[in-house]
C-alpha cells in the first residue's frame, strides 16, 4: 500500500501530518467511520489513544502526537539511562553514598506520596544518646510492623533476631521479619492511613554507634523509621496510634516469649522455662464452664480503665475446686499459655512471716499468676486467728531474712506469723497499692474446709468447680490422644461416664495405655465397665449394712419392742 492510497482511504490529513501515528492506518480497510462516531468513540479511549487520535482531526493534532511521541522517546531515554547509571552506582559507589542516595530518594518518595497534602512524619531512631541508648520505641515498631508485613508482597526483606528484656531480668529471643533499608508499608488505624518508611544512614556522622566488629573504626548505619501521615492526624498518631503500637508489640513479645513459673525460696523468687501443654483446647472440662472462664479473663484484660473508674484494683482471683486429678493445676497451666503470663507459684509452708510474704508478692511484676496450691492445707485453725507472736528467736537468721532488711524486720516486736487473715489482708492491700493486672489462683480439693474468710463475696471473684470426667471431657481427650472424633465404643462410654465417676486423669492414663486409638478405647471401657461393677457392689454392700443397722434400731413398732427387750437384758 501506498502512501498516497493510505492518505485517500483515511482522508482529512494535511500533507506533513503524521500517517505513521494514525491508529486506523492499517487496521481500516473499510471507509474511515465518520467524525461523529469517531468523536463518541474517543470519549472512551484512554489518553494515549485519545492524543493520537487526536492528529486525526488536524494540524494541531498532528503536533500532540509529535510531542507525544517526543516525550516517549525521552522516558526511554531517562529510563536507560538511569538503570545504567544505577548499575554504575552499584559498582562504582560506597555503600555509605549509595546508602545517603537512597535515603535521599526515599525522602522525595516519601514527599511524593502526600500527594500535595501536607504530611508529618515522626522519625523514629533505633538509638539515641549518642547511639549509646536503645530506643524501645523502634523495637515496638519493629515487631509491629513486623505482623503487617507480607513477604510475598515485598521483594526485599530482611530477617533479624530480636532480643526483649523480661521483668526479672532474663532475656528471650525472636526471629522478625523487617522492611530492608528503603522498604515503605502503610497500616490503617482508626481509618487513616500511616506509611512507614524504613532508612538507613551511615553511621559516620557520629550519630550511629560504634561497629563493634573487627574494632575497626566503622560505624553501624543509623536505623530510623519514619512514620509519615496527614497533617490533620497529628494527635490521633501521637496520642492513640503509637500507644497502640506499644501495647500491641508487648503483647506480641509476650506471645513469642518462653513462660517461667517462679518458686519462692526465702524472700526470692526463682525462676525456670515453664514448657506446659495444657491450653484451653486440650483442657478436658464441661464447654460452658471453660467458654465462662476464657471469656472472664478476657473481660479481665480489657478493662483497666473500668477498674480505675471504680475505683478497684485490677485484679482477679480465681477459686479452683474440686477432686484430686480434675485438671485444677492443668487449668492453672492453660491460663498462663493463654494470657502468656509467668506463674508465681507460692509455697506457704516456705514462709514463716507475713513480712516474708509482703516482700514476695511486692517482688511480682505486673501481668502475673499467683497461685497457691490446696489453700486448706496451708493454715491450721490456730493460724487463722489473726495472732500478734513475738518474732521467734531465730527468725533473724533464717532463710527468710535474706536481702536488705525490710521496715517489718526493723521492728521485731510488731512481727507477725504467716497467718491466713494476713495473707488476705495483705493480698488485697497489695493489689490495691502496688502493682496492676495480676491474677490470683486458691487449689483445693476440699471447698467445704475452707475458712469463711476466703470465701467472702469480692474475695475470689470467681469459683471454678473441675469435676468428674463428663462426656464432653471425655470427648476432648479422645480427641486430644487419638485425634478421633467418633467411634464404636462411644455409644457405651458414655453410658458408663453417666454411671460411675471417673476423673480425667485416671481417663487420661487409660487412653495412654496404647497409641491405637481402638485398643486405648477398649482399655478405657473395660476399666470403667470394671469401675461400675466395684461400685455397684459397694453401694450393694453398703445397703446390705445399712439395711442391717436399720433392722437393729429401726423404731418400727413390729419388731422395735423386741429389740428393747433384747437389748435389757
Ligand atoms: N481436665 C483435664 N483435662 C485434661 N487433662 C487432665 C484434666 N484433669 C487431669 N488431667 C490429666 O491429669 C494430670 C493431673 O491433673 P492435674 O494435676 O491438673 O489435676 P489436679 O486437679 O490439679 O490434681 P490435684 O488436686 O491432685 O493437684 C494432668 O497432667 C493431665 O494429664
Amino acid at each position: 500500500m501506498s502512501a498516497d492510497t493510505c492518505r485517500r482511504t483515511i482522508g482529512g490529513f494535511s500533507r506533513g501530518d503524521s500517517v505513521g501515528a494514525n491508529p486506523w492506518q492499517y487496521m481500516q480497510p473499510f471507509p474511515a467511520p465518520s467524525r461523529n462516531l469517531r468523536r463518541r468513540a474517543m470519549d472512551h479511549l484512554p489518553l494515549t489513544a485519545k492524543l493520537a487520535g487526536a492528529s486525526m482531526e488536524g494540524g494541531a493534532g498532528g503536533r500532540v502526537v509529535d510531542t507525544y511521541k517526543k516525550t516517549l522517546a525521552t522516558a526511554a531515554s531517562v529510563a536507560a539511562y538511569a538503570m545504567l547509571a544505577r548499575g554504575m552506582a552499584r559498582e562504582l559507589l560506597p555503600e555509605e553514598l549509595r546508602a545517603a542516595v537512597r535515603w535521599v530518594a526515599a525522602s522525595v518518595r516519601a514527599r511524593l506520596g502526600a500527594g500535595g497534602k501536607d504530611r508529618h512524619t515522626i522519625v523514629i531512631r533505633r538509638h539515641f544518646d549518642g547511639g549509646y541508648s536503645e530506643n524501645q520505641l523502634f523495637e515496638a515498631a519493629r515487631t509491629y510492623l513486623a505482623t503487617k508485613i507480607d513477604p510475598r508482597a515485598m521483594r526485599r526483606l530482611c530477617l533479624a533476631r530480636s532480643r526483649h528484656k523480661e521483668p526479672d531480668g532474663s532475656s528471650s529471643w525472636s526471629t522478625l521479619l523487617c522492611m530492608e533499608d528503603g522498604g515503605s508499608t502503610t497500616d490503617s488505624f482508626e481509618g487513616v492511613e500511616f506509611k512507614w518508611t524504613s532508612v538507613e544512614t551511615s553511621g559516620d556522622d557520629g550519630g550511629g554507634k560504634k561497629g563493634k566488629s573487627h574494632g575497626s573504626s566503622h560505624r553501624a548505619p543509623r536505623e530510623t523509621l519514619e512514620l509519615s501521615f496527614d497533617a490533620q492526624h497529628t494527635d490521633a498518631a501521637l496520642e492513640r496510634y503509637v500507644p497502640f503500637i506499644m501495647s500491641a508489640a508487648e503483647q506480641l513479645q509476650r506471645r513469642d516469649r518462653a513462660l517461667k513459673i517462679f518458686m519462692n525460696e526465702g524472700r526470692a523468687w526463682h525462676g525456670i522455662n515453664h514448657h506446659h501443654p495444657a491450653t484451653f483446647d486440650t483442657l478436658a472440662m464441661d464447654p460452658a464452664l471453660k467458654t465462662a472462664v476464657v471469656d472472664d479473663l478476657d473481660r479481665f484484660l480489657k478493662r483497666k480503665e473500668y477498674y480505675q473508674r471504680i475505683g478497684k484494683a485490677w485484679k482477679r482471683g480465681y477459686l479452683l475446686y474440686g477432686p484430686p486429678g480434675t485438671g485444677k493445676s492443668s487449668l492453672v497451666a492453660a491460663m498462663a499459655n493463654y494470657l502468656r503470663f509467668n506463674l508465681y507459684d507460692l509455697d506457704l509452708s516456705e514462709v514463716r512471716l507475713n513480712s516474708t510474704l509482703q516482700r514476695l508478692l511486692i517482688g511480682m511484676p505486673n501481668k502475673s499468676i499467683l497461685v497457691i496450691e490446696d489453700i486448706d492445707c496451708c493454715f491450721d485453725a490456730k493460724s487463722r486467728e489473726d495472732s500478734k507472736m513475738p518474732m521467734p528467736a531465730d527468725a533473724g537468721n533464717s532463710s527468710d531474712d535474706d536481702g536488705p532488711p525490710s521496715k517489718a524486720c526493723q521492728a521485731p516486736q510488731q512481727q507477725q506469723n504467716l497467718t491466713l487473715s494476713g495473707l488476705l489482708n495483705f493480698i488485697d492491700g497489695l493489689w490495691s497499692t502496688s502493682g496492676e493486672e495480676r491474677i490470683i489462683v486458691f487449689t483445693t480439693n476440699y471447698k467445704d474446709r475452707l475458712d469463711p474468710a476466703l470465701l467472702r463475696p469480692g474475695r475470689m471473684d470467681m469459683h471454678v468447680y473441675m469435676g468428674h470426667c463428663g462426656w464432653e471431657a471425655f470427648r476432648t481427650l479422645a480427641r486430644n490422644y487419638h485425634l478421633v472424633d467418633d467411634h464404636a465404643l462411644f455409644p457405651e462410654i458414655q453410658g458408663l461416664l453417666a454411671a460411675v465417676e471417673v476423673t480425667p486423669a485416671e481417663a487420661s492414663e487409660m487412653l495412654l495405655r496404647s497409641e491405637d486409638a481402638d485398643i486405648a478405647l477398649r482399655v478405657l471401657t473395660d476399666f470403667l465397665q470394671d469401675k461400675r461393677r466395684r461400685t455397684r457392689k459397694e453401694a450393694s454392700e453398703i445397703n446390705i449394712d445399712t439395711a442391717e443397722k436399720a433392722m437393729w434400731v429401726s423404731p418400727s413398732p413390729l419388731i422395735g419392742p423386741c429389740l428393747s427387750e433384747e437389748t435389757k437384758y
